[in-house]
């Protein structure tokens, strides 16, 4: 039996254990509070992070990382992405020599502006071989309540990437194969940004061609960068692209989208991180993004504008205007 431990028992962690779960994997879900982990072999519920859901007895809840990691297949990580760093320095010893390392986040590095995989490969000193991605239009409460979603998984080995595929293919989870990692990588991330963007508008109370034209122009700043880095165009009109950017978007679920539109209400930043109680990557990764962007020498306008709306202050109203008055040019 594929044996698979899923670092990070927050709404995705669970939901995603749940998935691999189903496919027939043995699971051990780590988290850092030992009271939770109680909880949820006791209960077989995360009421914290999925509140009404029933966990599948195939997941072991528990807060000793060695436990979690011993004899796995496959480690699946899925914190804030800007703990990853810290947290897996503590866990690369403990996992076996052969054992493939899967991204679930979304987010890129502040201050290095690198990828989760690379941070991966870095910390653990790993062959990049042995790291995979997933991602795609996977908001968790739907994948949690079993309806059809698809993601893709990524990985430059792609006898790996088949590996994970079967280990978290279910009736309800539809995994696709490839080898574009940057892609795959930059959909996810830059697409908490463009929601942000989306959701400040939509607090705003600017309506559908705003973000249809928003959710446009993002997936083509996201091209444009991810071109750079060596991505395949392909990849951006997928499931970690266009998906995943259509789904995050359009959902009252997001949380990238929800502490948008708080801000195009009013909120300060302050308000905003304090009315939400989980992660929303792109608050932080959009800094790192535009990072990105300039080492590449690319430009990212809808980036631009989250940053100064998110980090300095600028008024939306203000920054709405400014996005609108750039220079006429063709659509590419
Ligand atoms: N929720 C979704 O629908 C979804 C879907 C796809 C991808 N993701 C990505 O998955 C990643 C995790 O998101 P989530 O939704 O599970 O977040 P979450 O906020 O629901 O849970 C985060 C988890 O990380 C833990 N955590 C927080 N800080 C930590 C630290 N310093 N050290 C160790 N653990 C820490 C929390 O206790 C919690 O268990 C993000 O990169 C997110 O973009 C989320
Ligand atoms: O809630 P968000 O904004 O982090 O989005 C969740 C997932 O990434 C959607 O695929």
């Amino acid at each position: 039996m594929t044996r698979v431990a899923v670092f990070g028992n927050g709404s995705w962690g669970t939901a995603f254990a749940m998935v691999l779960a189903d496919a027939g994997c043995e699971v051990s879900l780590w988290g850092r509070n030992a009271a939770r982990a109680e909880v949820v072999n006791a209960t077989r519920s995360n009421p914290d992070y999925l509140p009404g859901v029933r966990l599948p007895d195939g997941i072991t809840a528990t807060a000793d990382a060695a436990e979690a990691a011993a004899g796995v297949d496959f480690a699946v990580l899925c914190i804030p992405s800007q703990t990853l760093r810290e947290n897996l320095s503590g866990w690369k010893d403990l996992l076996p020599a052969d054992s493939v390392l899967v991204s679930l986040m979304k987010g890129v590095e502040l201050g290095t502006a690198k990828r989760m995989s690379e941070v991966i490969a870095e910390v653990a000193k790993v062959p990049e071989e042995r790291v995979a991605v997933l991602s795609g239009p996977n908001l968790s409460k739907e994948i949690a309540a079993r309806h059809p979603a698809a993601a893709v998984v990524a990985c430059r080995d792609e006898e790996a990437a088949v590996r994970f595929q079967a280990a978290c293919h279910t009736p309800y989870f539809r995994p696709y194969t490839t080898t574009d990692v940057v892609g795959v990588e930059l959909g996810g991330a830059v697409k908490n940004v463009i929601a942000l963007a989306v959701g400040i508008t939509n607090g705003m109370g600017m309506g559908d061609n705003t973000k249809a034209s928003l959710i446009t122009r993002g997936l083509a700043e996201t091209t444009r960068l991810g071109l750079a880095m060596g991505a395949d165009a392909h990849t951006f009109a997928g499931l970690a692209g266009m998906g995943d950017l259509v789904a995050t978007c359009s959902s009252p679920l997001s949380r990238n989208n929800t502490f948008g539109t708080n801000l195009g209400r009013g909120m300060t930043l302050q308000e905003a991180v304090a009315a939400t109680k989980q992660t929303a990557e792109g608050v932080k990764s959009c800094e790192s993004v535009l990072d990105l962007a300039r080492r590449h020498g690319v430009e990212m306008p809808i980036t631009e504008t989250v940053v100064s709306i998110v980090h300095e202050g600028k008024p939306p109203l203000v920054a709405v205007k400014e996005l609108m008055s750039r220079s006429a040019k063709p659509e590419r």
